[in-house]
């Protein structure tokens, strides 16, 4: 039963491709390596370099392959771009989705499973929030994932296809085993700036705020380390062949919030080293708490996280900006 892994080459979808290979299910990745890694694919999996809007081509992999089910994590991925050029969102999250979806329809792969984002909440008014918690984005990027959601939820509704639509809150971390982490570069999420600043890679961290109503002041976020993102994945594939008759909209995250000045100390502990950071002004957009309630993921699933510890996460974040720092030096070395 292959599976096709659009974003393959990504820093999520490269976790989800090694838990799926780990677990035995042969992979196709569909990547067009704009933001993903050629190298970040395990050389068990097929790589096909190309544009998930692109139907022909998605149409003739899926055959070509025999594809049983598709995981798609191909998108555009950064709220503040999306809030500058909204139509780029709608165009690569929205438009490509559809076309995607049309060709797993044409093409009678009978499962399919959407990385969605906590962004559809917008601002909740309450924590952990459930998936019964009314959607309302309060960027585009978010409303570009929850068009994607209704797609898969109207078509699971008129064709022989089921889907589960994964919410994930704050991914961070890297594979345990070194195999993979996030390479992106000039990325914007908290570990990965707070780990990248203990390695060196950075000058400083610019903390966003200290007067929000939490408890240190500083933002909470639920962090979920990616390798046990990825295993949810392999859980919700699993439900899905298990009754092809339903379909599921699941929470990713741990249930636990931890504060911006809590992730600073987690790197110091971790790396021996101060983290250089300055409070400066609150981030337009950001939101003071943003915590999950993972039952459904827990009980519908039967998932089991095995990294679920904030120290864990940060420790596996700064192995991989060791690796990076060394194939940095090499690459300066050779050239
Ligand atoms: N990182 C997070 O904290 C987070 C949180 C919630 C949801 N998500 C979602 O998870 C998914 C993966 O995110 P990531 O952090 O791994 O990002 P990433 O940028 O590392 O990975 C995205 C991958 O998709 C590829 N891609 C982009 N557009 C494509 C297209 N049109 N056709 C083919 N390939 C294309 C890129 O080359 C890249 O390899 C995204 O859909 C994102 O919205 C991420
Ligand atoms: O340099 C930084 C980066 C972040 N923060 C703070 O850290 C927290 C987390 O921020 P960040 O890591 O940027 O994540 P979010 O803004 O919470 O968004 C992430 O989590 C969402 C789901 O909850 C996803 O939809 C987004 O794609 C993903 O970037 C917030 O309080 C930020 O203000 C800082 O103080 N300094």
């Amino acid at each position: 039963m292959p599976v096709l892994v659009t974003g393959g080459a990504g820093y999520i979808g490269s976790h989800a491709v090694l838990a799926l290979l780990d677990s035995g299910w042969p992979v196709v990745v569909l990547d067009d390596l704009s933001t993903g890694f050629r190298d970040a694919v395990d050389p068990r999996a097929a790589l096909v370099q190309g544009d998930v809007g692109d139907i022909a081509l998605t149409r003739a992999t899926l055959a070509r392959h025999k594809i049983a089910a598709i995981m798609h994590f191909a998108g555009s991925i950064i709220v503040p771009e999306s809030v500058a050029d909204p139509l780029k969102y709608y165009r690569n999250n929205t438009a490509n989705s559809r076309a995607l979806i049309e060709s797993a329809v044409a093409e009678a792969v009978p499962h399919f499973i959407f990385s969605s984002t906590a962004a559809v909440y917008g601002v909740p008014s309450d924590h952990p929030v459930t998936e019964e918690w009314p959607t309302r984005p309060a960027n585009p990027y978010g409303t570009s994932k929850l068009m994607t959601e209704l797609m898969l939820a109207d078509t699971a509704a008129a064709h022989a296809i089921n889907y589960c639509a994964l919410r994930y809150f704050n991914v961070a971390g890297a594979d345990p085993d070194g195999r993979a982490g996030q390479s992106t570069a000039g990325a914007t999420n908290l570990i990965k700036v707070a780990t990248e600043v203990a390695a060196g890679a950075r000058a400083r961290l610019d903390v966003f705020g200290d007067d929000y109503p939490t408890p240190d002041g500083t933002g909470v976020r639920d962090f979920i380390h990616v390798s046990d993102l990825a295993d949810a994945h392999v859980r919700a594939l699993e439900l899905l062949v298990e009754d092809p008759a339903r379909s599921h909209v699941l929470n990713c995250g741990y249930g636990s919030g931890h504060s911006v000045r809590q992730v600073i100390a987690a790197v110091e502990r971790a790396s021996g080293r101060p983290v250089a950071h300055r409070i400066v002004a609150r981030r337009p957009g950001d939101i003071a708490m943003m915590v999950a309630d993972n039952a459904a993921l827990v009980e519908r699933a039967g998932w089991q996280p095995r990294f679920d510890s904030l120290d864990r996460i940060v420790a596996d974040a700064l192995a991989w900006e060791a690796r990076l720092a060394k194939s940095r030096a090499r690459d300066l070395t050779s050239a």
